[in-house]
């Protein structure tokens, strides 16, 4: 299982359909973006000094997790600033030359996204540092010792980064951003002016308490709140008269299995195997995926990080253990003898060490 057949994945659906309700769900201004206060509030005056001097405003890096708002707060950059919006990604630049036909070609003014940043080739890399600098760039023609530079002056450009691995930007990247955004998970109440706003576009009815059923499920991430939202709409109106009402939206939540704190089946597979298998642990990761017949890997990147996050499951030098937290969610009372996360020397990176 990849985590983009999930759910309850944070990650953008492979599926067209949801592109094209995504787009038509994103906020086009600042006041209608929800949640993230203090990145919203220090965007503001951001954008607001920068119209005021007529000029484009610092560079900005959006940090965090996929199904945060990133695109989202680059595209009402844009339409605060009113510029236009030029849209490319790390991965799509795999040359110099490929930064420098966008960079040649930008208006004045006009805002660069540049998503997934961390994963732009190196020599691109060099190339816009100093664009985002001096707004000119060295475009090298020809090879070996009869190579030559030719600068190329470009527009002033607002870039905006966005990375969902902040700590894999080379410094002196990070260095050049003068503004840096970290977005955090979403609070249940956000989510839930997030779900009412969406049923409001969708044209699907919904009470204020399904609205917090739907929301407490998300995960803290508004892209899978609108997903369950759709998901829950499916079945209000096949198995019921189209309103969501608290009652439907967890009769459809239980069907497609999203428990109440946003677990999917392999979440809740994983702690049932570590509780009942293992005691609650310490067990080793290769040990506890054969339990649940799924590779290592899966376990690891698409389970563990959020079990993590919830306080479920912990990562310790000994192996994975379940905290008393995830004894009480799956309803089983922790044994006297239970390892607890916090006498087990807790590793609270999510990229910890393999005990194995
Ligand atoms: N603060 C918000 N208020 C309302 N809707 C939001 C908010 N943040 C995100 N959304 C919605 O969630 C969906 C995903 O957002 P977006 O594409 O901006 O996330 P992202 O962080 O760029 O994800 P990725 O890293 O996968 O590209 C969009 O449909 C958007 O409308």
């Amino acid at each position: 299982m990849t985590d983009h057949d999930r759910l309850v994945s944070a990650e953008a659906g492979a599926d067209g359909e949801e592109r094209v309700i995504e787009a038509a769900l994103r906020p086009k201004r600042l006041d209608e973006f929800i949640g993230q206060h203090r990145v919203r509030e220090q965007l503001s005056l951001v954008l607001h000094s920068a119209l005021r001097r007529g000029r484009p405003p610092d560079h900005v890096l959006l940090s965090g997790g996929p199904g945060l708002g990133k695109t989202t707060l680059a595209m009402i950059i844009a339409a605060e600033l009113g510029k236009p919006l030029r849209v490319s990604s790390g991965p799509a630049i795999e040359r110099a030359g490929d930064l420098a036909a966008v960079l040649s070609t930008l208006s004045e003014g006009e805002v660069l996204f540049l998503d997934e940043i961390h994963r732009m080739a190196r020599p691109a890399e060099e190339m816009l540092y100093m664009a985002m600098e001096d707004f000119r760039v060295d475009v090298v023609v020809g090879k070996g010792p009869g190579a030559t530079a030719i600068p190329l002056d470009i527009a002033p450009f607002t870039l905006v980064g966005a990375t969902t691995r902040a700590g894999m930007l080379p410094g002196p990247l990070r260095d050049r951003f003068g503004f840096v955004a970290h977005m955090d998970f979403y609070e249940p109440a956000e989510l839930e002016v997030i779900i009412r706003r969406s049923a409001r576009l969708l044209d699907v009815r919904i009470e204020d308490e399904g609205a917090a059923e739907i929301a407490g499920r998300s995960r803290g991430t508004p892209r899978i709140a609108n997903r369950l939202l759709r998901r829950v709409r499916d079945y209000a109106e096949v198995r019921a008269d189209g309103v969501i009402t608290r009652d439907l939206a967890r009769a459809a939540l239980t069907l497609y299995e999203v428990d109440e704190r946003g677990l999917d089946r392999l979440d809740r597979a994983v702690l049932r195997s570590l509780l009942r298998k293992f005691g609650g642990g310490p067990v080793g990761l290769s040990t506890l995926a054969v339990s649940v017949g799924e590779e290592p890997e899966t376990v690891e990147v698409v389970a563990e990080p959020f079990l993590v996050r919830q306080g479920l499951l912990a990562r310790t030098p000994r192996g994975r253990i379940a905290t008393p937290a995830a004894w009480r969610h799956m309803g089983l009372t922790p044994p006297p003898s239970a390892p607890m996360a916090d006498t087990l020397f807790a590793l609270e990176d999510d990229q910890g060490d393999d005990p194995e």
